[in-house]
């Protein structure tokens, strides 16, 4: 993991000098203590889904029969194994999967961003990288997430594999999140434009990822189980690294090797729901209107195996593992956050004020108020898997450190034009929150981080923060204020500190949405 992520440099030599907000130096020295850890757990969930591990875990060959075992199900390897493969962590998972099966390995086409294998290489990412004379060819394309005309070659190449397989054959899919944009085939007559036109309307209006990819799939001739249809009669496995909470493989990616279960009513629906039903090109009502009258109705993927082999709690799952061994009683709350940013702050600036008042004596107790506000917040963000009770509970009886783990995607609404991405936009709002409370005898740092080593558009993964946030960039000329009310995260945290709160990781080629630590001790 060295090599994957690096703890800043000036975050481990810190000098020790006294807060100028007044503090003591050794609560400094303790906080800063606190955030080599939480990079450190944060190191470890992204390490927990890095495409070799997790490719290493899902799949085991025996050389000497040719084997192949996948979950319960065994495949027979005989020179008969293609490859196909679209989304952000592609790369790296052909890489592994070449590394693993290269033998039986007939061809391949992969489908990954633009610059990938360039980014990779400057970091001197080897293992992310397929082998000088590959059999897998690899197209780049769908610059800014958007489908492109590159994104559309490799989609006709993956279909065309796809289609020349016969029973005898195996096509191992690998799939991971951004794979909707990186293999468009618009059902003709709808156009790349028109397609590109619509979803961005969607994505513009509030669509959800599950509105949206219901609409994707509809108009696509390889999403919604078109791809296992252009394979079948051969047999199908299908690896997902799963970018969407809840892991819904029908989801991820627009489930291109899961039958869709959508009719052309939710699509109508949706459509209407967004006022985009009147404007609709004609391409797209007569793709509609066919749909609705295909004698055939949806077809079935009973010859495809789908796998979900990396996700947010699979990465939580190490955090806490790890956290442990660190001397936490460390808690997985939820690896489905979403909401609003702001109310997602909320929460966690409420939790670490009760958590650190059950953690500390009698007397610096949080008021009943605030524990019931907590529990309204969390009802009101309605998180299917939250474990707020467990999580209190834990704290109660721990007499120790605790770290509490979430995960999951808030949505952020821009406010201006500043430079910043979800996960710092987070972490400078709860640092607010921390700041609110009257400080106890407890050190509480907070991490948000991109699992993908990328938040929004910016060079950095997240950022940490710490309830002496606010005063100390007071005192440092900066308003935390004003830089979110301009959603200027990312500038904030250039300027404050000398950048010492940002979490630095590179494009760590994989992707399951965000990770959020809260570290509690007490002195
Ligand atoms: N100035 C900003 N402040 C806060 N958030 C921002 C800002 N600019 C963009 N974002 C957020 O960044 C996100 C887009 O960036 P990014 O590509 O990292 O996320 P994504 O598309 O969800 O992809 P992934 O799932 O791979 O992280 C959006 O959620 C957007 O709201
Ligand atoms: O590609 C997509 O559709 C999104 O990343 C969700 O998986």
């Amino acid at each position: 993991m060295a090599a994957v992520l690096q703890v800043l440099p000036c975050v481990a030599r810190a000098p020790l000098r006294p807060l100028l907000s007044g503090g003591p130096v050794v609560r400094q020295a303790s906080g800063m203590a606190l955030a080599e850890q939480a990079q450190q757990l944060f190191e470890s969930t992204v390490g927990a889904v890095l495409p070799g591990p997790m490719l290493h875990r899902a799949l085991s060959l025996d050389p000497g029969s040719g084997l192949l075992k996948v979950r319960d199900r065994s495949f027979q390897l005989r020179q008969n194994l293609h490859l196909v493969g679209f989304g952000k962590a592609v790369l790296g998972m052909a890489a592994a999967a070449e590394e693993l099966l290269g033998q039986h390995l007939v061809q391949g086409v992969i489908s990954v961003p633009k610059g990938i294998r360039a980014a990779m290489e400057r970091a001197g990412k080897q293992e992310m990288l397929l082998k000088p004379h590959s059999r897998v060819q690899v197209f780049e394309g769908a610059e800014d997430n958007l489908p492109d005309r590159d994104a559309l070659r490799a989609a006709l190449a993956i279909r065309q594999l796809a289609e020349g397989l016969t029973a005898d054959d195996l096509l191992l899919v690998l799939i991971s999140g951004g794979g909707s944009a990186l293999l468009p085939a618009p059902i003709p007559p709808v156009t790349l434009e028109e397609k590109q036109t619509l979803t961005k309307l969607l994505a513009a209006r509030g669509a959800n990822i599950q509105e949206l990819n219901t609409i994707r799939k509809a108009l696509s001739q390889l999403k919604g189980g078109g791809l296992a249809q252009a394979a079948y009669p051969a047999q199908v496995v299908s690896l997902i690294l799963s970018d969407v909470v809840g892991d819904p493989v029908e989801v991820i990616a627009s489930g291109p090797t899961v039958a869709s279960v959508h009719n052309v009513q939710d699509c109508l629906h949706i459509l209407n729901r967004y006022g985009l039903r009147a404007a609709l090109p004609r391409s797209v009502k007569t793709v509609l209107a066919r749909a609705d009258s295909d004698p055939h109705g949806p077809h079935t993927c009973g010859h495809v195996l789908n796998v979900i082999i990396g996700s947010n709690a699979l990465a939580l799952a190490e955090a806490q593992r790890r956290a442990e061994a660190l001397g936490y009683r460390a808690v997985v709350l939820s690896a489905a956050i979403q909401g609003d940013v702001k109310s997602v702050a909320r929460f966690y600036g409420l939790l670490a004020q009760v958590a650190g008042a059950h953690l500390t004596p009698p007397g610096t107790a949080a008021s009943m108020e605030q524990e019931e506000q907590l529990h309204e917040l969390a009802a009101e963000l309605q998180l299917p898997d939250l474990r707020l009770k467990e999580a209190l509970e834990t704290v109660v009886g721990a007499g120790g450190p605790v770290c509490l783990l979430a995960g999951g995607e808030p949505t952020v609404q821009l406010q201006g034009s500043g430079k910043g991405g979800r996960n710092q936009e987070l972490a400078l709002r709860v640092g607010a929150e921390l700041g609110r409370w009257p400080p106890g005898p407890v050190d509480v740092l907070f991490l948000s981080g991109g699992t993908d080593g990328q938040d929004g558009p910016t060079e950095a993964a997240g950022a940490w923060v710490v309830p002496e946030l606010a005063s100390q960039a007071a005192a440092e000329g900066l308003d935390v204020a004003s830089f979110l009310s301009r959603s200027d995260s990312h500038t904030f945290f250039r300027c404050f500190r000398g950048g010492m709160h940002l979490l630095h990781t590179g494009l760590t080629g994989t992707n399951v949405m965000d990770a959020h630590l809260l570290l509690l001790r007490p002195r």
